[in-house]
């Protein structure tokens, strides 16, 4: 029975199917979803979503206790954020990491201390620096030699000391897609730890930044920082930055006398999104990680650093789903004779860009009931005014999916709401949560009202 067996990855723990065969999320029904919060929506299972930052922070925490060795977890609010997610993060016992004085923003409402925050960004505005100074985040990772300057500046003027990591990158490539690795070379992020890379002296970019802040009486070096790409799946990328990492931080402490305490490795643990699929573990690569810096360490003979882990993808992507209703459906017969079914539903592009943007391949089922029909090749399409408005290229679903049906797409709690649009005005569906039997909204629907309001004639 097609869309009878759902469960399991890429579903979120509290995804089920009801004695009916219609889809549950915490015990609602998916019709009950829809009908109270319209579709398109976003659905948050919470208690999935508290169990990953839970198991992501008590597997590197475990693993790096083997070595005498504390961790911290900060959760990258840029895979979504909103109040409650921060909250719930925070209560977990992870901090927050932001990109921009938005998130920053997000996370200070929510009550995060600022000392549990970070601000990341490779081109921070002096307004975002200013309110995170004021806020006294724990942390600001300056990405290039010209904001070394600019954040002892601006520390310098609000009388206050700045505590920073610098980015490097590592020459690592790593994660699903070009657009989403960051420390090859050749891409906007950090500083090369590759000597001469920037042609202007014997000193690698990485080393003359984390000098430059040595230099600078209003800021304190906490550490360096590596992240090196998303949706990881091969492991043995974090190693060699790891490795990298540590040898950098024994150059520096050769060169200045200065062996920084801390060494963060970025984000990127890989999900799945696909039934097959297999996320990376966290105990495994926790384990693996404290093994490879514990060795790196050693072997270099210094003592281990504190180490920080900036997962956003593992924490929410699995734990959210997309609702849609279907539309239309077009049967189209392909050159090599298969049928395939288009079939329309009513978001699209701007609450999913990443099959457009990265050709990320997704999965659909037929969410508001079971049938019997046959399982036809299918493809989940959007409304908007693109060819390429493809929600889920290749599925198989009921040759009878028809208009009025509801869809249910897993793994969208990672960067769909948070990189949503409003192409063709489209208004940008609502994030529900949903936990033991109930719902609640923790981002309203946007209406045409709140688009009309931004246009000033
Ligand atoms: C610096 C930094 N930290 C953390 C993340 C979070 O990555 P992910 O959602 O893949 O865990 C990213 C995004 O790739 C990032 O650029
Ligand atoms: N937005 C990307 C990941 C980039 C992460 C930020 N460096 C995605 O959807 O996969």
């Amino acid at each position: 029975m097609a869309g009878a067996g759902t469960c399991g990855e890429p579903w979120s723990r509290g995804v089920a199917r009801d004695e009916a065969g219609a889809l549950t999320v915490a015990g609602v029904p998916v019709a009950e979803l829809a009908e109270r919060f319209g579709t398109p929506a976003y659905v948050l299972d919470e208690d999935d979503l508290r169990e990953r930052a839970r198991a992501y922070r008590r597997a590197f925490e475990a693993a790096f206790a083997e070595f005498g060795a504390g961790v911290d977890v900060y959760y990258a609010g840029k895979a979504f954020l909103s109040v409650a997610v921060a909250r719930w993060v925070h209560e977990e016992g992870l901090r927050v990491d932001t990109a921009s004085g938005g998130e920053l923003a997000v996370a200070l409402r929510a009550g995060v201390p600022g000392a549990d925050i970070g601000l990341h960004g490779n081109n921070k505005s002096d307004d975002e620096l200013r309110q995170a100074l004021a806020a006294g985040v724990g942390r600001i990772i300056v990405d290039s030699l010209v904001e070394v300057d600019r954040v002892a500046d601006l520390a310098a003027a609000a009388g206050v000391v700045a505590p920073v990591m610098v980015r490097v990158t590592t020459g690592v490539h790593a994660g699903g897609h070009e657009f989403i690795s960051t420390a090859h070379e050749d891409q906007k992020f950090g500083l090369s730890i590759a000597a001469g890379g920037d042609e202007q002296g014997s000193d690698s970019p990485a080393m003359r930044g984390l000098l430059a802040v040595l230099a600078r009486p209003e800021l304190r070096l906490l550490g360096i920082h590596s992240h090196i790409g998303s949706q990881i799946l091969d492991p043995s990328g974090f190693e060699v930055a790891a490795a990298a990492v540590l040898r950098l931080r024994a150059d520096l402490a050769e060169r200045s006398g200065v062996l920084v305490a801390e060494v963060d490795l970025g984000g990127g643990y890989g999900i799945a999104y696909l039934p097959g699929e297999v996320a990376l573990d966290a105990d495994r690569i926790a384990k693996d990680v404290a093994s490879s810096v514990a060795a790196s360490a050693a072997e270099l003979g210094t003592p281990l650093p504190r180490f920080s882990i900036e997962p956003g993808r593992a924490i929410v992507g699995p734990a959210g789903l997309t609702l849609y209703t279907v539309g239309t459906v077009k049967p189209v017969r392909l050159d090599d004779d298969r049928t395939r079914l288009y079939v329309s539903v009513d978001g699209g592009m701007s609450d999913n860009i990443r099959p457009a943007l990265y050709g990320a391949r997704y999965h659909a089922e037929l969410a508001s009931r079971t049938s019997d029909a046959e399982p036809v090749l299918a493809r989940v399409v959007g409304k908007h005014c693109e060819s390429g408005d493809i929600v889920v290229h290749e599925v198989d679903l009921p040759a009878d999916v028809r208009a009025g049906d509801l869809l249910a797409v897993p793994a969208t709690g990672a960067y769909g709401r948070s990189m949503a649009s409003n192409y063709n005005l489209l208004t940008r569906p609502p994030v529900v949560a949903v936990r033991g039997g109930q719902a609640r909204t923790l981002v309203r629907r946007e209406t045409v009202d709140d688009l009309l309001a931004l246009d000033q004639g």
